[in-house]
Parts: structure tokens; C-alpha cells; sequence
């Protein structure tokens, strides 16, 4: 398919990065900026190679790090549908990484990938190698968040495509996670001429619809005043171009949307800087409103507001569910169709377990509990139930709505109800968690359901919990069954966390490597926060001294 030579060639241009060790996981590739060269032209033929298998159909190559520093990026690849790259080439692209990475010459380099191509394409690859034969060209459409690192990262991915597959790429330049994934999929509809525009005026659309539907004209009725805090990244001109033709504006303040100065990025603010520190991000300061925080890609959110006792009090992932949870079967109900359409929710062992209580015994409603990772949940909203929320407790997450979703509400007598429903499904990104598409989601919950920022608040309270992190020399060591919540190894180690846990009332703890960091990850919860800081002591220490055995 290419010779040693021109592909030395292209290894001595793009791939200065060699003799590391890559591994494509929960969040595709990620690390420090400068050690990524050589992955991020893998990704432009792992890409390729994907779109090939399916027939040149669009895939999506998004380059981000989200919530992590500036210094560090990080890519992952899209499907056409929007959703993230099947788990079966995962192993594939961290394999090809890794062989462009070796040690050794240029020539090396190539040769060593040359056979790794043989060898695969013979496999798993077969399909993409037939269509390649049969003269087909790969499209990807790509983007990057605000990093500076960014451009000549994408120029790497795009070097490879272009020279080994005379791919067609669609750069939309700067873009946020969830517009990515889903203009790819708009593009792969078929739409033509597919710009970021679209994307406004979608959401835009299902907004006034909505907004129409119960009489909700410039003002939001049951919040003063909404502040916005887009970690300094793409989020902050993403979300001002849409909210510009918003009809609430009047009621916005944006903080941290300094985007084009990218040491600020996430720094002290953001929705992973409030959910670790649950507190305010720099710059809030609106004791009457109600506040939301985007990550630096703006695919996750997290909303908080100052109660009466001048208290910080934040609305997670897990309260995001919670609203959506009552506002979809208050709505089932009034449409009449709750018998006909399931609703359920998707968490992780990491949702508090005060939130799965009041979801199962105050809403009636089933909730499913899988591994961490969006594509986890992703899968088990849809293949479960008609409306699927998931919500990951960080606030990463979406609803997705079924075929029979579509069918039985098309087939439905028209009534605000029902048209309220089939509204929503439009006015949230069901592609992947977006924090823009989010917020307008829960705005719209809020002001149907005449909840104020407290009223949600108030509809449950958490358990303390804590999230701390062990770093050990292997975490690979450890491993999960049970949905991550039970260690099966090290040996021996769940059995002394379940006789710690016992001691502690309503103790709940869990223990996983990280699929992101170098660390193995503790969580606790437990009746109250100084029992809930003894039990996250207590297993940190199981952990530490299990791993010097
Ligand atoms: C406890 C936690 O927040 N874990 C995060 C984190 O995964 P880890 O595998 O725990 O490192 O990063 C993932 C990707 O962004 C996100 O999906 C997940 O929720
Ligand atoms: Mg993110």
C-alpha cells in the first residue's frame, strides 16, 4: 500500500516522539502536549482505516484534553453517528502508536509498521484493505479545542491521512467535544455543506419550541440570573455566539471566557475544578443566581447556587439525573404513554447514594449501575430503555431517545405533553454529553417544572462522599468485576474493605485504577464527613499497603 521510504519520510517529519508507551483508553490518547506527535498521526490512519471499513462513511477526530492543564492534549475518534469509536479498535489504535513509537530509525519505524499493517489488515482490518483496494477514500472531519499546542497537532493527523489515504478532511478549526461529534454526524446524514451554524440553529430551534410550548418568553421564571463559567476554553465564544440569538440573554453573565489566553484554561475554574473542590469557580459572585460550569471542551456541567445560609451548594451529574428523571415522568404522565415508554437512568458506582435512592424509591424509577466511561453509560441508555438519562456524577452526560420513542409519540394525539417530549429530543445533544445543549436542557426542566435552584437542591441531600486518589507503583494490578464496585485483585484487599466499610454507617467504598491518571481511585461515603474522612483514610491506607506487599 506504500513503501518504506515514503513513509520513513513522513516518520521524520511528524513523529519526533519515539520509545514510549501509548495506550488509546476511556478518553482516546491523552498526555503531556509534547510527547504526542507521533500518536496523533496514528489517530489520522487508525481514522482512516475506520472510515475505509465503513465503506468512507464520515468519522470524527476531535483533539482535546478537556479538564486537564494546558500543557497536556489528547484526540479521540468519532463514529458517524456521533458516538465514540468502537471498543474493538481501541487495542488497534494503541498497538499502531506504539509501533510507530519504537525505538529505532526512521526506517525502522516504518518497516515495523509496514508489517504491523500486513499483519492487521489482514485481520480485524480486512474490510477497510478491500475497500481500499476498490480505489474508496476515507473522509474525517476534524477539530480542536482552544490549546495552543493544537494546530501543529492536528497537522500531524492530517499529514498522515492525506499522504497514506488522500483522505478528504473537513477542518472545522475550533470547535467544542459535543459540536464535533455532532456535526459528524449531520455530515454523515447526508446534509451538504454542513458549517457550525447549524449546529446553533438547531438547538436554537428546539429552544423556542420548548419555550413556546409553556409561554416562556425573555425570562426565565424561576431564576434571577444565570452566570456562566466556561473554564477559559472553546465552550466560552461557542456558547456567547448561541446564546446571541437566545431569547434569555438579558439574564447571562459569563465568567472565565478568557479562551484565547491558554494558560488560564481550566485554571481555578471550570466544572471539574468546582465538582473536586465543590466550590465556587474564581470570579463567581452571584449570591441570587444560579451558576453552571463547562470543562475545557465544554462536554461536561456542573450547576451550584448559595443557599439561605450562605452555603455552596453544587448540583452534580447525579442532580442533573434527578431533574430529568422527575421532569420525563411527569411528562410521561401527563402525555399518558408511561406504560408505553420506559424511562430509566444510567449512573456509576461514583453517583451518591442518596441520589439512587430517591431515583428508586421517591421517583420509581429503574436505575442501572455500569463501568466509568461514557461509553458505558452511552450503551446501556440505549439499549435499555426509551428514554435513557445518563449522567456520570462529574456531570458528564445525556438522554437518549429510542426509535419506538419517535414511533409512539408520532403516532400520538397532539398535546402540549406530548409535543414537550418530542421537543426535548431535539433540544438535547443525544451524540454525547454537551454542556451548551445541557444547559439549555436543564433550563427548560426547571422553568416547565417551576423548580427554583433551591427547590432542586432540596429534593434530596448527598451523602458526605469523597474521591481521593492513591498512587502506586502498578495500578494494572488492580482489578474491578461488579461494575468497578469489588476488587477481585489484589488478593484479599476487598475482603479488609468490607470489613473497614462495616464499621461505618451507611459506609459505601470502592477502589479502581483510573482508566486516565497514573493512580488507583478511592471512594467513600458514609452518614456523616467525619466518618466519611476516617473510612477514606482507612482505605487509602488498604490500598497503599497492599500495593508494598
Ligand atoms: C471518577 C471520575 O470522575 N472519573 C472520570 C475519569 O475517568 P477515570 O477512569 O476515573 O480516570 O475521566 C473519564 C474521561 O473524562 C470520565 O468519564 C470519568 O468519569
Ligand atoms: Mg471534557
Amino acid at each position: 500500500m506504500l513503501s518504506v521510504h515514503t513513509l520513513a519520510k513522513l516518520i521524520d517529519q511528524y513523529c519526533s516522539n519515539s520509545d514510549r508507551h501509548y495506550v488509546y483508553g476511556t478518553a482516546g490518547f491523552r498526555g503531556p502536549a509534547a510527547t504526542l506527535d507521533t500518536v496523533l498521526f496514528a489517530t489520522g490512519i487508525i481514522a482512516c482505516l475506520r472510515s475505509l471499513a465503513l465503506n468512507g462513511d464520515v468519522v470524527g477526530v476531535m483533539v482535546t484534553a478537556s479538564h486537564n492543564p494546558p500543557v497536556d492534549n489528547g484526540v479521540k475518534v468519532v463514529e458517524p453517528d456521533g458516538s465514540m469509536m468502537p471498543e474493538l479498535w481501541e487495542p488497534l489504535a494503541t498497538q499502531l502508536a506504539n509501533t510507530l513509537a519504537i525505538k529505532g530509525s526512521s526506517n525502522e519505524r516504518a518497516q515495523a509498521t509496514l508489517s504491523w499493517f500486513e499483519k492487521e489488515l489482514k485481520d480485524q482490518l480486512q474490510s477497510a484493505n478491500k475497500f481500499y483496494n476498490e480505489g474508496v477514500v476515507p473522509t474525517l472531519v476534524v477539530a480542536r479545542d482552544s490549546r495552543e499546542s493544537g494546530p501543529k497537532l492536528l497537522s500531524c493527523l492530517v499529514a498522515g491521512a492525506k499522504e497514506l489515504f488522500h483522505a478528504k478532511i473537513h477542518d472545522f478549526g475550533l470547535l467544542t467535544t459535543p459540536q464535533l461529534h455532532f456535526l459528524t454526524s449531520e455530515t454523515a446524514k447526508g446534509v451538504s455543506n454542513v458549517t457550525e451554524l447549524r449546529y446553533y440553529r438547531h438547538f436554537l430551534q428546539a429552544w423556542n419550541h420548548v419555550a413556546q410550548l409553556h409561554g416562556i418568553g425573555d425570562h426565565l421564571p424561576t431564576i434571577s440570573s444565570l452566570t456562566i463559567d466556561a473554564a477559559n476554553g472553546i465552550g466560552a465564544p461557542k456558547v456567547q455566539e448561541l446564546l446571541s440569538q437566545w431569547a434569555c440573554r438579558g439574564q447571562v453573565h459569563f465568567i472565565n471566557n478568557k479562551w484565547t489566553n491558554p494558560e488560564l484554561l481550566n485554571h481555578e475554574c471550570g466544572a471539574d475544578f468546582v465538582k473536586s473542590n465543590q466550590r465556587f469557580p474564581l470570579g463567581f459572585n452571584d449570591s441570587k443566581g444560579l451558576g453552571c460550569s463547562y470543562d475545557g471542551d465544554a462536554d461536561r456541567v456542573v450547576f451550584y447556587y448559595v443557599n439561605e445560609s450562605n452555603k455552596f451548594c453544587l448540583l452534580d451529574g447525579d442532580r442533573i439525573s434527578a431533574l430529568f428523571a422527575h421532569f420525563f415522568s411527569s411528562m410521561l404522565k401527563q402525555a399518558g404513554l408511561q406504560s408505553q415508554l420506559s424511562l430509566g437512568i444510567v449512573q456509576t458506582a461514583y453517583a451518591n447514594g442518596n441520589s439512587t435512592e430517591y431515583l428508586q424509591k421517591t421517583l420509581q424509577v429503574p436505575v442501572s449501575c455500569v463501568k466509568t466511561g461514557v461509553k458505558h453509560l452511552h450503551h446501556e441508555a440505549v439499549t435499555k430503555y426509551d428514554i435513557g438519562i445518563y449522567f456520570e456524577a462529574n456531570g458528564h452526560g445525556t438522554i437518549i431517545f429510542s426509535p419506538k420513542f419517535y414511533k409512539v409519540v408520532k403516532e400520538q394525539e397532539r398535546s402540549i405533553a406530548v409535543e414537550t417530549l418530542e421537543a426535548f429530543s431535539q433540544l438535547i445533544n443525544q451524540t454525547v454529553g454537551d454542556a451548551i445543549s445541557d444547559m439549555l436542557g436543564v433550563l427548560a426542566a426547571l422553568s416547565i417544572s417551576k423548580w427554583t435552584p433551591q427547590h432542586w437542591g432540596e429534593e434530596f441531600t448527598d451523602l458526605p462522599n469523597r474521591l481521593a486518589k492513591v498512587i502506586v507503583p502498578d495500578r494494572s494490578v488492580f482489578i474491578t468485576t461488579d461494575q468497578e464496585r469489588r476488587l477481585t485483585k489484589p488478593e484479599g484487599l476487598q475482603a479488609k474493605i468490607d470489613e473497614t466499610v462495616k464499621c461505618f454507617q451507611k459506609g459505601r467504598s470502592f477502589v479502581r485504577a483510573s482508566g486516565t491518571e497514573d493512580a488507583v481511585r478511592v471512594y467513600a461515603e458514609a452518614a456523616n464527613v467525619e466518618e466519611v474522612e476516617q473510612l477514606t483514610k482507612k482505605v487509602k491506607n488498604l490500598v497503599m499497603n497492599s500495593s508494598q506487599n
